[in-house]
């Protein structure tokens, strides 16, 4: 039986920016069970990283209007104030980004870093520093003993994000949101990175949220993917079943646009247009000007939420209408 960890109930966040406002995320409703990786997948600017940082409380300040609700463990994170989400992040919620280097502090060792995090903890500085030696060895730092002596700078892409994830585990959080964790880094350590998420996974039972671009790191690791387009989660469902059959014309197309085995099967294809920006909020769907398939309707009426099977939905209005 899946028990809900986090769910995001009708969702909406607005940016102000100079012309009025700027629609990031649209009414996007989802849940992330325990111990289970959800994926939120689509193209740059399609809003998953300020889902991403809203359910951590990091959006830039004063700059956002937002609608709907954030509930962890049965709470809306959004009645918290800033204490109470000081609590909350690190030690029930931990966050990977992109780039560790912009979450490390340049002038201290990373060893020393995770040592502060543990020490939060109120234990004796020399077992903090045992622990940290054990966390690294648990990311599968080389040289352990040695790394957690360096200074950030002093170490690879690959290793820092280690030392993040090492942090991240220091709490060991029930919740790990995992913001395009290895775009940064090329294929090998990307696999590395990959395997040490499964682990935490199986051996803590973390649930991760992750957000990516990337559908090949979604096949090897994701229960279940919501896919965004332009503020929108316009499908979503078990990953199995929507790799079988994509169902939104979006869905279909980013699948499409995945790198091919062989060249026999076809160059890789793109997507023709880009996400646009919407600055003022219409009925209609905000795929339709892309989408190859796009009936009158669809440039003027919101496309109904379709439910495909159980736990499958798609937000269009040609689902169930195919020939
Ligand atoms: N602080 C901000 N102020 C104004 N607009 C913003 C801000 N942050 C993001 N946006 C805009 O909100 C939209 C969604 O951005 P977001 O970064 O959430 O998308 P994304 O899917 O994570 O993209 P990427 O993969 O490039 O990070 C984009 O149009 C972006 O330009």
């Amino acid at each position: 039986m899946n028990e809900e960890l986090l769910r995001l109930d009708h969702l909406s966040i607005d940016y102000k920016v100079k012309d009025g406002y700027l629609s990031a995320v649209n009414d996007v409703s989802c849940v992330v069970n325990k111990g289970e990786v959800f994926a939120i997948v689509g193209e740059s600017g399609c809003g998953k990283s300020t889902v991403a940082h809203s359910v951590m409380n990091l959006l830039p300040d004063g700059n956002e209007e937002i609608k709907g609700k954030i509930i962890f463990k049965g709470e809306d994170l959004r009645r918290y104030g800033p204490k109470e989400m000081e609590n909350i992040r690190g030690k029930e919620i931990g966050m990977i980004f992109q780039n560790p280097l912009d979450s490390l502090n340049p002038v201290y060792t990373v060893g020393g870093q995770v040592a502060e995090a543990i020490l939060l903890d109120k234990v004796d500085k020399q077992e903090a520093w045992n622990r940290v030696i054990n966390l690294f060895k648990d990311v599968k730092m080389p040289d352990a003993e040695e790394r957690a002596n360096s200074f950030p700078h002093e170490l690879s892409g690959g290793m820092r994000q280690r030392v993040m994830i090492a942090m991240m585990l220091s709490r060991n959080p029930e919740l790990l949101i995992a913001d395009e964790p290895t775009t940064a880094l090329d294929v090998t350590i990307e696999a590395q990175i990959l395997d040490i998420m499964k682990e935490l996974k199986e051996k803590f039972n973390t649930a991760i949220m992750l957000i990516t671009h990337n559908f090949g790191l979604v096949a090897e690791i994701a229960d279940r993917i919501g896919i965004m387009y332009a503020g929108e989660m316009v499908e979503s469902g078990d990953v199995f079943e929507i790799f079988a059959a994509p169902t939104h014309p979006y869905t279909r197309l980013l699948m499409e646009a995945l790198p091919r085995k062989t060249k026999a099967e076809g160059r890789l294809k793109t997507i023709e247009g880009s996400v646009p920006r919407i600055t003022k909020k219409k009925p209609g769907c905000r795929f339709a000007n892309r989408c190859p398939y796009a009936l009158t309707n669809c440039y003027c009426e919101d496309p109904p939420v379709v439910h495909v099977s159980e736990n499958h939905f798609c937000r269009c209005h040609l689902t169930g209408k195919e020939a």
